[in-house]
């Protein structure tokens, strides 16, 4: 069942939900306004005329925000979800549902259809995700973090495979205090334990941790902290899936000088890949801010890159 599924934001920058009809499949949950996709009716048509139908209003402004494949014991369906925004006309329950227009940071305290839990994630995720690079002092370290928060990242991975863990983790506690004042998360290289650590925003699994059972991490995992990896493959993607990570890299989309010789997937492939994944996917290798929309437009949460960011003042 192909759905059309709708994240509508307002001009200040909330989020409208509304609440299934109790009779209805998942009844009684909040969820993204939206409905079937008729035979032969065109997408936007199809979103279009379930928000008239259910809310009274037209939209004008779509990005693909993700598409998740879920399967209920009952039914298999399809939640093709776009950004939506440039609304028309004041909402309301015209099926006699509850409407609510709330903040993004709030969607993780409401209950929604087990398939939503990637949607969500994906309205909370950035649109930019960096990767620390090369670096040979803290004060390096800390200059380059400083100016790319102050350029707008919010979403950063401390990766420095070369330093033993105890120095790894002076400095991570370092990059952290940066990062508070920006609502910044850095997420760090590690073990389950670490995310017991108070500070640590969530921790970016190597794709050898995929192994690693979801139950692991489950136990140090407190509300609020991430949970990525990185994908090279489709087998590593539903790894990642069964660990139930919230999000992933997928590299190399394209050659890249930080992993010299290594064969990149292509465009296409990755494409292929994305829209196969429940996950956020960003895409890794070889792009830059450059290539966001490009991104965005075959189905990736966005672009992730240590060269593009790590060099740019
Ligand atoms: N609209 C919507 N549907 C969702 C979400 N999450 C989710 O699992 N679904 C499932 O997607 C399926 C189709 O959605 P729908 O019930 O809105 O379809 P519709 O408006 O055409 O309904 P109707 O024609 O039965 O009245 C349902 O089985 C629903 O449970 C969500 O966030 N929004
Ligand atoms: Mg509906």
């Amino acid at each position: 069942m192909h759905v059309a599924v709708a994240v509508i934001r307002g001009e200040d920058g909330r989020i409208l939900i509304a609440k299934r009809p109790d009779d209805k499949h998942m009844g009684g949950l909040w969820e993204f306004p939206g409905g079937k996709v008729e035979p032969d009716e065109d997408f936007k048509t199809a979103l279009n005329r379930e928000l008239q139908e259910e809310l009274d209003i037209s939209v004008s402004q779509f990005e693909p925000l993700i598409t998740i494949q879920h399967r209920y014991p009952e039914k298999t369906v399809l939640l093709d979800t776009w950004k939506v925004s440039g609304v028309q006309g004041t909402p309301k329950g015209n099926e006699g549902q509850e409407v609510q227009w709330v903040e993004p940071e709030q969607l993780t305290t409401l209950s929604f259809p087990p398939a939503n839990g990637p949607i969500v994630n994906a309205v909370l995720l950035p649109r930019q995700y960096m990767v620390t690079g090369l670096f040979s002092s803290a004060a390096e370290l800390i200059e380059k973090v400083s100016r790319q928060l102050e350029n707008g990242l919010r979403l950063i991975q401390f990766r420095a495979p070369w330093l033993q863990e105890k120095p790894y983790l002076h400095l991570a506690r370092e990059l952290h205090h940066l990062c508070q004042p920006f609502n910044a998360k850095l997420l760090l290289k590690g073990n389950p334990e670490l995310l017991q650590e108070s500070w640590c925003d969530g921790i970016h699994l190597r794709s050898d941790q995929l192994s690693v059972p979801a139950s692991e991490w489950k136990k140090y995992r407190r509300e609020g902290q991430w949970l990525a990896a990185s994908c090279h493959n489709e087998e590593q993607l539903l790894e990642a899936e069964a660990a139930e990570v919230d999000f992933v890299t997928l590299s190399p989309v394209r050659p890249t000088k930080s992993h010299p010789g290594r064969l990149s997937m292509g465009q296409e492939r990755a494409t292929e890949l994305t829209r196969g994944s429940k996950l956020p996917v960003y895409w890794l290798g070889g792009l830059g801010r450059s290539d966001e929309q490009l991104a965005v437009e075959s189905g990736a949460q966005g672009v992730a890159a240590i060269g593009a960011f790590w060099s740019i003042r």
